[in-house]
């Protein structure tokens, strides 16, 4: 069988500034069209790999691919490559309608792809508006919209909800899923655990430049489950700990049918907690 051409691969790649590495060894690869995250503390590495991975830096050494051509020398790289950094890159003085106009000029696209990727970020009714006039959460959305209008199949997030508010981070998650169900492979660095856990199909965790953990996140979690116990809060507020296993199952299941827990939770940690435990630190520890 003819193995998938890799979206996006990192071949035992190196960064170093002046003597300083800031990227060790990354290899990786991601063939599926999914959700990636990159997490890691401040200064980490997460934007010197994504500015690799979009062909602003050259690494020092190693190489990466996007869908099997090289990042630094491909044209069509920008068709089927949408980024979005922290600068949203923005028209401001130009319409919401005129800002993805000019880009599908540069791509020579049909202008149904503007409707369609205005569709898709709820900003059908602001056509007309200029950037200007936009709140925060809509700007986002219109540059999400911008990364979207070539219909690529990889798009490369830098951070996408720093900044919002919980129901504008919430809109963005939304259109990212669909970016997904339509084929694009998404990206995104984030310090977010919560939206790592309910967007990622899998996530890095990368530290001192180095990719230290990989894969889902019920994987890692259950990785770092010591005990591999069953926590039963009952209906009087005792709690109740069960070592997994069939010798216990009987007793859990008499506490269900008799309807006399409040809780019922595995003894797996969440991702913050894998994540402070792998790297020593809080993710929000911005020293
Ligand atoms: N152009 C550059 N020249 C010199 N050093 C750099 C350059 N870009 C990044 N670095 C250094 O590389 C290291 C990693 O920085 P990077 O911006 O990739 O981290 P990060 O994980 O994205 O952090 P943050 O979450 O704060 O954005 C830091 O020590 C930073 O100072």
């Amino acid at each position: 069988m003819q193995k998938n051409i890799d979206v996006i691969k990192f071949d035992n790649v190196f960064m170093k500034f002046n003597n300083h590495t800031v990227l060790k060894s990354i290899s990786f690869d991601v063939q599926t069209n999914s959700i990636i995250g990159l997490l890691g503390r401040s200064g980490a590495g997460k934007t010197t790999m994504i500015n690799i991975l979009t062909g602003r830096y050259k690494p020092s050494q190693g190489k990466v691919t996007v869908l099997g051509r090289n990042v630094l020398n491909s044209s069509e790289n920008a068709k089927d490559m949408g980024v979005l950094f922290d600068d949203l890159g923005l028209f401001d003085r130009l319409s919401v309608y005129d800002n993805l106009y000019i880009y599908s000029k540069i791509f020579k696209l049909p202008k149904s792809y503007i409707d369609e990727a205005l569709g898709i970020v709820g900003l059908e009714g602001e056509k007309k508006k200029k950037v200007l006039q936009l709140s925060k959460g809509m700007k986002q959305r219109l540059a999400l919209a911008r990364t979207f209008i070539s219909k690529p199949k990889l798009i490369v997030l830098d951070e996408p909800t720093s900044g919002l508010d919980p129901v504008n981070a919430n809109k963005i998650h939304k259109i990212l899923l669909e970016f997904k169900a339509r084929g694009t492979t998404v990206f995104l660095s984030t310090h977010n655990m919560e939206e790592a856990t309910k967007l990622c199909d899998s996530i890095y965790i990368i530290h001192d430049g180095e990719i230290i953990e990989q894969g889902t996140v019920n994987e890692i979690c259950k990785k770092y489950d010591s005990s591999k116990t069953i926590i039963v809060t009952t209906k009087d507020g005792e709690v109740l700990e069960y070592q997994r296993g069939k010798k216990n199952n009987e007793a859990l299941l008499n506490l269900i049918s008799e309807d006399y827990f409040q809780s019922i939770r595995t003894s797996e940690p969440n991702l913050e907690k894998v994540f402070i435990m792998k790297t020593g630190e809080g993710f929000y520890d911005e020293s």
